[in-house]
């Protein structure tokens, strides 16, 4: 055994979070903890790291108790957090990277450059990866500054490596490049714990589960021996009921909502579609290709150079800004809830309040309706049960989760018209996914117009009616979606993409 968590309690004032959890870890072990949001997973991973230390029980790593240590001592002796966003330094290259806080230094004291990239292609070469250690790491994708971060953790010799929501915002083909990567650690002496919402990766990947659900453990099931709904009943309690989306016939029939003209813009060259009223249309394309810069230019956040665009036969202001684009009805939810999303400081009820402060919840003489504003947090609050003890919790105490539900409640209390959705359900756990797509559902009943972005096409294809692909600032391709499955979508988009490209 490598690590063995024996009865670890820990609570944040009267909130019992863990209650008495234990787990082990086997050397070579790829172990998935799995739970509901808030259900307790950042908590253990951060009692096992030393981030805190003040749980009752006891962890041994390698037999002996580690209670006592802090962060730094426990990563010397092997333990290793790579976190969901990337830790690194981008304009940094590989090799500074890898070294940062521990440059070999010549006799004089001098740190030794030329020796560092020397070292750092070794490092490279031991562990399988491709890059270059002289490339900067702005310029590597997504996948590659997952797996520096954890040649990071083996180059200062770990032996533990907790991976937490690795995947989050990587395509299908990165994901299983970054598995592969993992598998070979793994299968030479490595051990991982990984945290995960997607109950199908964490199948494929994992040897053994780990579940946390009310502060209890549920520990020791093996690869084969829990499916799919029994894992994903052990994670929530219940069986899960699973949104459907009936592709009504009126769609067809539905007038159109947004017209976009050949809009220009960064990364775009001349994009035109509409969305009708009602519609979901599914956004996809490799990054860069245009189907996130579109977001952006409706939301404001990338400058229009030309085109026009009308809701409702209605020609609007191009939008510089996200409060012009929120006055025209038209809100984005971003895929980064901590640089775009949430006021960690605030409570709940003034997140969801904050962009509606000056429309909706102004009284007379311009002062806040108070009792509007609780109303409209509670009613999110409940909708999508968000947990926590109540509206006026600060939502930096939330679980990841939790304030991503907070950032959806945020945009929809706006009442818009057309919600640009973007990766809306990383990081959420399986039972609070079905109650957002349930609710993005049942408003497009009322009339809501959605375009949803997420590399999750298992997702996106249950409630998209329409698919637009995406490739070289412009839309290659268009479908609509008769029962469409993951493979097919990837190789339309790969064609668009080769088409474009010829
Ligand atoms: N610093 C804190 N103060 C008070 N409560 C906290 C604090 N940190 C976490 N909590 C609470 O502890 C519970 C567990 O949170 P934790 O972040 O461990 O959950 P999680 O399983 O990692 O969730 P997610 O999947 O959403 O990331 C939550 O109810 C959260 O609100």
């Amino acid at each position: 055994m490598l690590l063995e968590i024996d009865h670890v309690s820990k609570c944040y004032g009267t909130k019992t979070v863990l209650d008495g959890v234990s787990m082990n870890l086997k050397k070579g072990e790829i172990h998935a903890l799995l739970g509901k949001n808030g259900a307790g997973k950042t908590t253990l991973v951060k009692s096992i790291s030393g981030v805190t230390t003040d749980y009752d029980g006891t962890i041994r790593f390698e037999g002996k108790s580690i209670d006592h240590l802090t962060v730094l001592e426990r990563q010397k002796i092997g333990i290793y957090v790579v976190p969901q966003h990337a830790s690194v330094i981008p304009e940094f290259t590989v090799a500074e990277n890898i070294f940062i806080g521990d440059w070999p230094r010549k006799k004089n004291g001098f740190v030794d450059w030329n020796h560092i990239y020397i070292y750092a292609k070794e490092a490279l070469d031991k562990y399988g990866v491709s890059f270059s250690p002289r490339q900067k790491v702005k310029d590597l994708s997504l996948v590659d500054q997952r797996k520096l971060n954890i040649v990071r953790a083996l180059f200062s010799n770990a032996k533990l490596i907790i991976l937490d929501e690795p995947t989050t915002a990587l395509s299908a083909e990165e994901r299983d490049g970054l598995f592969e990567f993992v598998i070979d650690l793994a299968k030479q002496g490595t051990s991982f714990i990984f945290i995960s919402h997607y109950i199908e990766e964490v199948l494929r990947l994992s040897d053994r589960y780990t579940v946390l659900r009310d502060g209890k453990s549920y520990t020791g099931f093996s690869r084969g021996e829990v499916d799919e709904r029994q894992l994903s009943n052990l994670i929530v309690g219940e069986d899960v009921e699973l949104c459907v989306r009936e592709r009504p016939e009126v769609l067809a029939r539905a007038p159109i909502a947004l017209q976009c003209s050949r809009i220009k813009a960064r990364g775009l060259t001349d994009v035109s579609f509409h969305l009708a009223k009602g519609e979901i249309l599914g956004l996809i394309g490799f990054p860069g290709s245009g189907a996130r810069e579109i977001c952006r230019a409706l939301a404001g956040l990338n400058p229009i150079e030309s085109g026009e665009i009308r809701l409702h036969g209605k020609k609007l202001r191009n939008p510089r800004r996200p409060d012009e684009a929120l006055a025209q009805k038209i809100v984005y939810v971003s895929y980064d809830r901590h640089a775009e999303g949430i006021v960690p400081d605030l409570p709940i009820r003034e997140n969801i309040s904050l962009p509606i402060l000056k429309s909706k919840l102004a009284s007379l003489f311009g002062f806040v309706n108070e009792r509007k504003e609780i109303e409209n947090a509670q009613q999110y609050f409940s909708t999508l049960n968000i947990k926590a003890h109540s509206i006026y919790e600060e939502v930096g105490n939330l679980s990841g989760g939790n304030q991503q539900k907070v950032v959806i409640s945020k945009a929809l209390s706006t009442q818009p018209d057309v919600l640009i959705i973007d990766e809306p359900t990383v990081g959420i756990d399986v039972k609070s996914r079905e109650e957002i797509l349930s609710l993005i559902n049942e408003l497009t009943d009322t009339g809501l117009s959605v375009l949803y972005l997420t590399n999750d096409y298992n997702e996106l294809l249950r409630v998209a009616d329409r698919l637009l692909f995406f490739a070289n600032g412009t839309i290659a391709r268009e479908e609509i979606n008769t029962g469409l499955t993951p493979e097919e979508v990837i190789q339309m988009r790969d064609s668009a993409e080769e088409e474009v490209a010829s």
